[in-house]
């Protein structure tokens, strides 16, 4: 505030008297001293003369500012023998635990990178600094921190890799994906991709860094209590995510996790605009080398039953998406894969075609057959209607005897089971008026025939993101009748090299894709549906490899162990030398470094220059390409060589690493489980986890029983812990007095709906902790989106969501990728083109910490849902998101940011166990729990006073599979 203040001469007799005193903005700029006299009597009259020819306007700094801001000063003023110390400075913690075990004390037992606040991380190339200020979230990769770069003045999100091999591995699969998808198909940013910046290597830890983006889909759907978007918003979102999708499809490239923990907001744009992240699981589509990919939610039913995929399994998750979006809910939360698929049949009416259950190599484990043989290849007349197929799903009952195990089956959340029913009578807004409850009506008969042709069983059939993004739901088109897409062109994709520079392993990329000496592999799989129609076409964004030989981790000293993959169009080799000379940093004679390296010379990859290498085994054929989308599973014990073959999309026998002859890890059995079951199951459940695991994995050649891991998991999820009890006293659960939409002559007869939220119980929380495994979807209850705020607006959400966030869209000048293309990041930003390779030369510490000790203890965490590797006992450390909810000005909810995954319903368990379902398009069937009710009732639907810490702080836990490291 503007001020008054005394004449210039009286100024230094005021600032002797107070610390009150009044400074012009130049005098602020000059180190304010606090006077011992600023603490002595207050002055009976005023020692300085008014003088109003002197009167200037200044700008106050409140008192508080000025004893913090220079509180050293301020205590030596109070005691001139004070001293201050910055290592004595208390440290927050951004990382737990905190205690360094491992890579010279920098990590802790989860190989991950300690953060401290204004940690300074520093690419060694390019000497960038990037000042850690907060963490914005976990993965299965590492942590991803919010970092000030001083040079750019702006933030950045870098994402944190374990310091293990398998880790790296994956995400220098995330790094070339991403580079190649930023450079070559988007270098203009109108695709809704997430922006690579940089890359490196400090302490062992691969570091990536992206463009700041705000909160994920998720979140926001949290934020809105769990109801859904209006369908203007959903539009929105889907024609900017089908823009991502095209590209992706154009690349050849398959996303593999796409959901909606894996689409942020961006910081500033408005209109909303999201942007896709989180590659590490992305792979080439003829790359298809796991067969356990997708969060479960958005598993597509050719990766349910093991048959190939394309990117088409992205257009079933984008499908599942944009459901949720409009519901607030997923369309298809399958406890296990049985139940999954049996909510898909459920809800869509369908079943997948025959022509897939013939070839998928998982039908048996949910279909019998119940025609001949001679039958098959009958089950779609050639109008297309379906005829009697020659398959019929298992029953729970057949499914227990076949498989020896009861499925997990979840709860039913709508009363109604087929997806039309589902959307029309999924609540409308209040006080809508007929007019607009017409409109509201043809948009979602439009919205139903969108997700109609998403979430197709039959791949071939679905459609593409083009045909997709011309449907009138998107274009905005009046809906007359169902939509016919246009013919959809394939591609023939023409090999062509992609060399991303100066890896942070020196040189040369391992593949992350064609190489050129693999012939007959840069085909897309057509399917062989009899009513695909295939018009070929060279496709002119045509993809290749992005390097050429295989890879490995390693430390620079000589006591390092290398590890590597490689493959070609018939196998895939692995590697593990537990002494070799580090792939990170070794030089060959040319320019180049060694990726890969072994001590067996046989073994040893030669690196080519950069120039000329493109594309180019680097040991004459011997050592083809890793190929995208390599796994945490594809190292060998010491001293092993394993082989085993890739095959082709489609064929799953031995061409998984989960199925390889794969001798061993140097993680450790467990560790390889672990990393194993990252690809397995993902989804919410851990039961439903372990269940999917032991059904199918196959190690050694046995069958992995996953019992162990189950008692692994069982035994260590009974831990209390003070978050636990925090998020289930928070939860909230729902009673819905009267709910429903009666969809009467197209306009629905709207119920009067209203809900009320409880906060749990400590007591209950504990009980609930305590059987954490236990918590299933069966257990839980929903909130009430039926009871609507009428003064909501999905406009208003998506601002405050925005509005909070710290904006990297500045970002760019001087951010760079590769090493002499210059390339824009981020709108409206150019990067320098001034190269940065990396130096990868391990300074801290010679030996690798990956004895098998350390990780093979599991436990369970509950602050994260994440099984984990630990050695002790986490540190309790709260943590404030950038995207946690105090970002609304609401009472910060104390985080712990271990990202998603995790073996348990933390979704659902956000909701209390004892809550009655809703009434509305929300079954209360068989699988709900009981009648509950609310205490504490509470206004559900006005956002803008709701408690927002009546929402779980709990980070999401959208995954099933276990977390190891
Ligand atoms: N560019 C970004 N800007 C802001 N937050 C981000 C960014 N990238 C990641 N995050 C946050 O970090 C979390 C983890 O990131 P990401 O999904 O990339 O990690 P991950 O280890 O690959 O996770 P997953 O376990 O799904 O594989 C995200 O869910 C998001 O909350």
């Amino acid at each position: 505030m503007d001020e008054v203040s005394p004449s210039n001469e009286a100024e230094p007799q005021a600032q002797d008297l107070s610390i009150d005193v009044k400074e012009s903005p130049q005098s602020s700029l000059v180190s304010w001293r606090p006077s011992p006299l600023a603490f002595g009597a207050y002055p009976s009259k005023p020692t300085y003369v008014y003088k109003p020819h002197n009167l200037r306007v200044v700008v106050k700094r409140s008192l508080v500012t000025r004893l913090t801001k220079d509180i050293v000063e301020t205590y030596n003023a109070c005691n001139p023998q004070f001293r201050y110390s910055e290592e004595l400075n208390p440290k927050r913690y951004l990382t737990s635990p905190s205690v360094g075990v491992l890579n010279d004390g920098y990590d802790n037992a989860n190989s991950d990178l300690i953060l401290i606040a204004n940690f300074i991380l520093a690419n060694p190339e390019t000497q960038r600094r990037y000042v850690v200020k907060d963490v914005l979230g976990h993965g299965t990769f590492g942590q991803v921190a919010k970092c000030w770069v001083p040079e750019i003045g702006n933030f950045v999100a870098v994402k944190i890799i374990k310091n293990q091999p398998a880790y790296y591995q994956q995400a220098l699969v995330e790094v070339s994906i991403l580079t190649m998808l930023n450079k070559k198909y988007d270098p203009e940013d109108k695709h809704h991709i997430v922006r690579i910046y940089d890359y490196f290597v400090y302490r062992r830890h691969l570091c990536i860094c992206f463009e700041l983006l705000g909160t994920n889909l998720y979140e926001l759907i949290k934020i809105n209590h769990f109801r859904g978007l209006s369908l203007s918003i959903v539009q929105l979102f889907s024609k900017q995510i089908l823009k991502g999708l095209s590209l992706l499809k154009d690349a050849a490239v398959i996303h593999c996790d796409l959901k909606p923990e894996n689409i942020l907001l961006c910081t500033s744009m408005k209109p909303a605009e999201i942007k896709i992240i989180d590659f590490g699981s992305a792979c080439m589509e003829d790359r298809t080398v796991y067969s356990y990919i997708q969060s479960r939610y958005y598993r597509s039913p050719e990766v349910l039953l093991g048959y190939q995929y394309t990117t088409a399994i992205d257009m079933w998750s984008f499908g599942c998406i944009v459901a949720e979006l409009f519901l607030g809910l997923p369309l298809f939360p399958g406890a296990s894969e049985f139940d999954l698929l049996h909510r898909m049949i459920k809800i869509l009416g369908e079943q997948p075609p025959d022509y897939v259950l013939k070839e998928a190599k998982n039908t048996s484990k949910f279909f019998k057959c119940v025609g001949s043989a001679h039958n098959s290849g009958i089950a779609e007349a050639s109008d297309g209607a379906s005829v009697k197929s020659i398959y019929e799903v298992l029953s729970e009952e057949e499914y227990e005897v076949r498989e020896l195990k009861k499925p997990n089956i979840g709860k039913e959340y709508f009363n109604h089971m087929n997806l039309d029913a589902i959307v029309k009578n999924y609540p409308y807004l209040k006080n809508l008026t007929n007019e607009d409850i017409i409109k509201e009506n043809q948009s979602r008969m439009a919205f139903i025939d969108f997700l109609r042709g998403l979430v197709e069983f039959d791949p071939a059939k679905r459609w593409s993101p083009f045909q997709a993004s011309r449907h009138p739901f998107v274009t905005g088109e009046p809906f007359k009748c169902p939509y016919k897409p246009p013919l959809e062109s394939s591609r023939l994709v023409v090999a062509q090299n992609i060399k991303v520079n100066h890896h942070p392993g020196g040189g040369h990329w391992f593949a992350a894709g064609l190489s050129p000496n693999i012939t007959g592999r840069n085909r897309i799989p057509q399917h062989s549906s009899p009513s695909f129609q295939v018009v070929s076409r060279a496709h002119a964004s045509s993809y290749g490899s992005l390097g050429s030989h295989g890879s490995s981790y390693n430390d620079g000293a000589g006591l390092g162990s290398s590890y590597g993959s490689y493959g070609d169009g018939g196998n895939m080799f692995a590697y593990y030398s537990p002494v070799g000379p580090s792939a990170m940093n070794l030089n060959t004679q040319g320019s180049g470094k060694i990726l890969g390296t072994s001590p067996d010379a046989r073994r040893r990859m030669v690196q080519l220059s950069h120039g000329n290498s493109l594309g180019v085994s680097p040991s004459g054929g011997s050592f083809p390409p890793l190929p995208l989308g390599t796994s945490p599973s594809q190292f060998t014990p010491p001293g092993s060589y394993s082989q085993f073959p890739i095959g082709s999309p489609g064929h799953y026998g031995p061409t998984s690493p989960a199925r390889g002859n794969i001798q061993g890890s140097p993680l450790g059995k467990p560790a390889f489980m672990g990393q194993m079951n990252r690809r397995k199951s993902r989804g919410y459940s851990g039961n439903a986890h372990v269940q999917e695991c032991s059904s199918s994995l196959l190690w050694q050649g046995h069958h992995m029983e996953g019992s162990s891991l189950s008692q692994a998991e069982s035994s260590s999820q009974t831990s209390n812990c003070p978050l636990h009890l925090h998020a289930h006293s928070t939860a909230m659960s729902r009673k819905q007095q009267s709910a429903g939409t009666v969809f009467h002559d197209g306009l629905p007869v709207t119920a009067n709906m209203c809900g009320s939220l409880r906060h749990g119980s400590s007591g209950e929380s504990c009980q609930a902790v305590g059987a954490v495994n236990d918590i299933t979807e069966a257990d839980l209850s929903l909130p009430d989106p039926g009871d609507w705020d009428p003064n909501y607006s999905d406009e208003l959400l998506l601002q405050e969501d925005a509005s909070d966030v710290s904006l990297a869209a500045e970002f760019g000048a001087g951010m760079h990728l590769g090493s002499s293309e210059s390339l824009r990041v981020g709108r409206n930003n150019h990067v320098s083109a001034a190269g940065y390779s990396l130096s990868t030369q391990r300074r801290l510490g010679a030996v690798q910490t990956f004895a098998d000790g350390e990780v093979g203890k599991l436990s369970y965490d509950p602050h994260s849902g994440h099984i984990r590797a630990t050695s002790e006992a986490s540190h309790f450390m709260p943590q404030y998101s950038y995207s946690s909810l105090s970002r609304l000005g609401q009472q910060p909810t104390q985080k712990f940011n271990h990202g998603r995954p995790t073996p348990t319903f933390t979704r659902g368990s956000e909701w209390h166990s004892t809550s009655q379902p809703p009434n509305s398009s929300f079954n209360s069937g068989p699988h709900s729990p009981g009648s509950g009710s609310f205490i504490n009732v509470m206004s559900w639907g006005h956002r803008a006073n709701d408690p927002i810490a009546g929402i779980p702080p709990t980070s999401r836990g959208r995954r099933d599979y276990g977390k190891f490291v």
